[in-house]
């Protein structure tokens, strides 16, 4: 359905995208997922035709994006990181202007508001003005808005960043309906690892402008199936302990986390005993030492040394 090929972004002296190939097939559902700054957002501009690559190639069931744009546009539905709604309308007056834009009108057009607004949860919360609503809130009728023309392809960029746990669970839940009931083909960018774990087929992970891995989510664990996640939850953090973790000759990473610090070593390394060697010598009180299954957040840290979220 998309094939993206070669795909360079400059700005003057930042090369946003380096050489970014990758396709979804129909109906799937797949993630784009790295940190900030990665080269996400600049990535599914040019997809959307918002922005002129550098160079590169973009295919669209087989047409030319970059030459005939009307080949994605009217099957695109796009949800942008920035929320774009007109905030002193309700939201029914939102989805009608936008809907008109697309070409709706009369029972057509109501009716599809009427489907659009269920499928968000916001039916009875209509008539308010959406400068009234939460940030949550006015994402979800921000997604709406990008479902009145019925896309084939829906890009997603970020949609989750700063709501509300709840709507963020409407969400999650509503692209897995579109994606699984629906048939829509998505391509989901996001920095938070457990929502692309959650909803996509597939993923490709982004850094620096490049995809340095992708695959099935199954495909990227196995990039650790030599290697053992392990969370060492603590009471208070110290340098000193990360240090002389570090110097360990079985540890390979180790980044900060919530609890503690998570550690990845080699699989089966018995590395328990000096755990606790360590965490003694550096006076850190250790709470909880445990062996992990790897999850894609552990494989970005494996490949690059460092967070997702850093
Ligand atoms: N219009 C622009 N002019 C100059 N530099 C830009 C422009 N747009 C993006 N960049 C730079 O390109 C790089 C990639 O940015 P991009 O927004 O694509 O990353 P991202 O992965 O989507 O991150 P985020 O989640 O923060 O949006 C960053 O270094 C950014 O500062």
């Amino acid at each position: 359905m998309l094939q993206v090929n070669d795909l360079h972004k400059k700005f003057k002296t930042t090369t946003a995208v380096n050489g970014v190939n990758l396709y979804l097939d129909q109906g799937e559902s797949v993630g784009l997922l790295g940190p900030n700054g990665a080269g996400k957002s600049t990535t599914i501009s040019m997809i959307s035709t918002l922005l002129q690559p550098t160079s590169g190639d973009i295919r669209f069931k087989g047409g030319d994006v970059l030459k005939k744009p009307d080949v994605i546009r009217p099957v695109l539905g796009v949800v942008p990181q920035e929320i774009a709604l007109y905030e002193e309308l309700t939201a029914y007056e939102n989805m009608h202007f936008f809907g008109k834009t697309y070409g709706l009108s009369g029972e057509k057009l109501k009716n599809k508001i009427d489907e659009v607004l269920e499928l968000v949860g916001l039916t009875d919360r209509k008539k308010e003005r959406v400068k009234n609503y939460s940030g949550g809130m006015k994402r979800r009728i921000n997604i709406a808005v990008s479902l009145m023309h019925e896309p084939e392809l829906l890009i997603m960029d970020e949609p989750t960043v700063g709501i509300d746990p709840q709507s963020r669970s409407h969400i999650l839940e509503m692209v897995r309906e579109l994606n699984r009931k629906k048939g829509m083909s998505i391509l989901y960018t996001s920095h938070y690892m457990e929502e692309v774990e959650r909803l996509c087929d597939r993923v490709y992970i982004m850094d620096h402008g490049q995809i340095i891995a992708s695959g099935t989510k199954e495909e990227l664990k196995s990039i650790l199936s030599s290697e053992d996640t392990i969370l060492i939850e603590v009471h208070q953090k110290s340098e000193q302990f990360i240090d002389q973790l570090n110097e360990h000759s079985l540890v390979q990473q180790i980044a900060e986390v919530d609890t503690g610090y998570k550690v990845i070593v080699s699989k089966g390394a018995d590395v328990f005993a000096d755990i606790f060697e360590i965490a003694n010598a550096s006076q850190v009180k250790v709470k909880g030492v445990h062996v992990q299954t790897p999850t894609l957040e552990d494989v970005f840290l494996h490949l690059t040394g460092r967070k997702l979220r850093d």
